[in-house]
C-alpha cells in the first residue's frame, strides 16, 4: 500500500526548491508543504484483471436514479446484519441495501433482497461489488467476536484488523461513507468502569478489544488525513430475539430467553453479579442509522458510547421471574468471559452521543423482557401447535 500525494493549487517556490519539497515529502510520506495534500492511498489494480461474470453488476440495474445512498453491508449474516438491513431497506428501498457475507444465506434472507458473497480480506473482490453496485454507505459488520477471538487469535488479527484495512482502504477510495461498530469490549482494566466516558485509557486484553481500538483509531486518522466519512458506535452488549449470537461474552443475555420459556432453566456462564452495558438490538440499529444521517457538523466525534441500560445476570433472572414464576437460573462460570467481563465497564457514560445528535434509548430493562418473551412465547406457541 503507499499514499500518494496529489498537487492542490500552485506553490510559489523556485522550482527546484519545489522539487526538493516534493521529494522530501514523497520520502517521508507526508505533506512537504500546506500546499499538497493526501489522497487516499491507491492499491495495485493488478495487470490481469479478473474475468467478471456476466451478471456481477446485476444489482446495479435494479437501482433507481435517486440521491439515496446505495449500501453494502459487510458479515451480513451474523446477530446484527439482518435487522441492519430490513431497517435499511424500509428506508431507502430494498433494492438499494446489499447484505453480504462469507456464508451461504438461509432462503428466506436470499428471497429478502440483494445478497452477494464477499470476504473482507479479498480486497480486489470487494472493489468489485463497490464498483459494479455504485456503493455510496458501507456498514462493516463482518467480525470475529470476544470469546470465539479468544480461541482463533491469527483469524481473529486478520478479520478484524488485515479486513478493517481493506475496508478503509476502499471506502477511502471510492469516497463512501463507513460505519464501523465498535464496542463496550474496547476498554479494558485499566479503564474507569462505572461509567467509562467516551475519552479514557483504552488497554483491552483481547485480541477483539485491540483490534477495535485500532479500528477505532485507524477511522479517525483516516478522516482527519484523507477525509474519510468514518462514523463509529461503541455498542454495548446487543440482546436479539430472532437473530442468534456469534460468540461473545454477552450471549448469555440473549440464551436465557430462549431457555426459560423452553425448559425454565438457565446456566449462566457469567457470576451473577456481573453488571454489564446491554442495549436491545431495535435500538442499537436506530442509533446506527441516526448517526449516519447526521450532518457532520453535529459530530464533535467520530467514535461515539451509545448506552441504553446496565444490569447483571442477577438482575435479568429477577425481571424474568416476573414472568416465567417457575424459571431457574444456576451458575457455572466460564473463566475465560469472566476474565473478560470483569475487564469491561459496568456502565457507559453516552452523555456526547445524546448532546451532539439526540441519542435517546427506548428500551430499559422491563420492556426489554417483556418484548424477548412475548417473541419467544409466540414461537414456542407456534412449535407447540405444529
Ligand atoms: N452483537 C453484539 O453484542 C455486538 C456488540 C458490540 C459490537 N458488535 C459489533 O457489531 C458487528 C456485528 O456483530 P454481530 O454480533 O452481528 O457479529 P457476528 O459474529 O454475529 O457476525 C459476524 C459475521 O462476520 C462474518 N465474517 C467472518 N469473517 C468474514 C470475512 N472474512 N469476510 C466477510 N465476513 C466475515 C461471519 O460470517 C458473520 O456472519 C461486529 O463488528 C461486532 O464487533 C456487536
Ligand atoms: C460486547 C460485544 O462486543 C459482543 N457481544 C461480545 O461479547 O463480544
Amino acid at each position: 500500500m503507499c499514499a500518494r500525494l496529489s498537487r492542490k493549487g500552485t506553490c510559489g517556490e523556485m522550482p527546484v526548491a519545489r522539487l526538493l519539497w516534493q521529494v522530501a515529502g514523497q520520502m517521508l510520506g507526508s505533506p512537504a508543504c500546506g500546499c499538497w495534500i493526501a489522497t487516499p492511498p491507491l492499491r495495485f489494480l493488478g495487470t490481469s484483471p479478473r474475468q467478471i461474470p456476466a451478471d456481477a453488476n446485476f444489482h446495479s440495474a435494479l437501482f433507481s436514479e435517486t440521491d439515496q445512498p446505495r449500501v453494502l453491508i459487510t458479515g451480513g449474516l451474523g446477530q446484527l446484519g439482518v435487522g441492519l438491513a430490513n431497517l435499511l431497506r424500509k428506508r431507502f428501498g430494498k433494492d438499494n441495501v446489499i447484505l453480504s457475507d462469507i456464508r451461504k444465506p438461509p432462503d428466506h434472507i436470499f428471497h429478502s433482497g440483494p445478497f452477494i458473497y464477499s470476504d473482507i480480506l479479498d480486497y480486489k473482490n470487494l472493489r468489485e461489488i463497490v464498483v459494479n453496485n455504485r456503493i455510496t454507505w458501507l456498514f462493516h459488520y463482518s467480525a470475529l467476536l470476544s470469546a470465539v477471538g479468544e480461541a482463533n487469535v491469527s483469524l481473529a488479527r486478520a478479520v478484524n484488523i488485515t479486513g478493517l484495512h481493506n475496508i478503509l482502504d476502499v471506502a477511502a477510495e471510492h469516497n463512501l461513507r463507513l460505519f464501523v461498530p465498535s464496542t463496550i469490549g474496547a476498554f479494558g482494566p485499566t479503564s474507569p468502569r462505572n461509567p467509562t466516558p467516551d475519552l479514557c485509557v483504552q488497554r483491552p486484553r483481547t485480541i477483539y478489544g485491540v483490534s477495535k481500538v485500532h479500528a477505532e483509531l485507524m477511522g479517525e486518522y483516516y478522516h482527519h488525513r484523507y477525509g474519510l466519512d468514518f462514523r463509529c458506535l461503541r455498542y454495548p452488549g446487543i440482546i436479539s430475539a430472532d437473530s442468534q449470537p456469534g460468540g461473545g461474552t454477552t450471549d448469555y443475555a440473549v440464551q436465557i430467553f430462549h431457555n426459560a420459556l423452553k425448559n425454565g432453566k438457565f446456566e449462566c456462564n457469567l457470576k451473577p453479579s456481573t453488571r454489564l452495558p446491554m442495549m436491545y438490538i431495535d435500538d442499537c440499529l436506530r442509533a446506527t442509522l441516526e448517526v449516519m444521517e447526521a450532518l457532520p457538523e453535529s459530530l464533535s466525534m467520530r467514535t461515539y458510547n451509545i448506552n441504553a441500560m446496565s444490569f447483571t445476570p442477577e438482575d435479568l433472572a429477577q425481571e424474568v421471574l416476573k414472568h416465567v414464576p417457575e424459571f431457574q437460573i444456576t451458575y457455572n462460570v466460564d473463566s475465560v468471559r469472566q476474565a473478560i467481563a470483569d475487564s469491561w465497564p459496568m456502565n457507559f457514560d453516552d452523555s456526547n452521543a445524546r448532546k451532539d445528535w439526540g441519542w435517546k434509548h427506548d428500551f430499559d430493562l422491563p420492556e426489554l423482557v417483556t418484548t424477548m418473551l412475548n417473541f419467544h412465547g409466540s414461537d414456542t406457541r407456534v412449535a407447540q401447535a405444529n
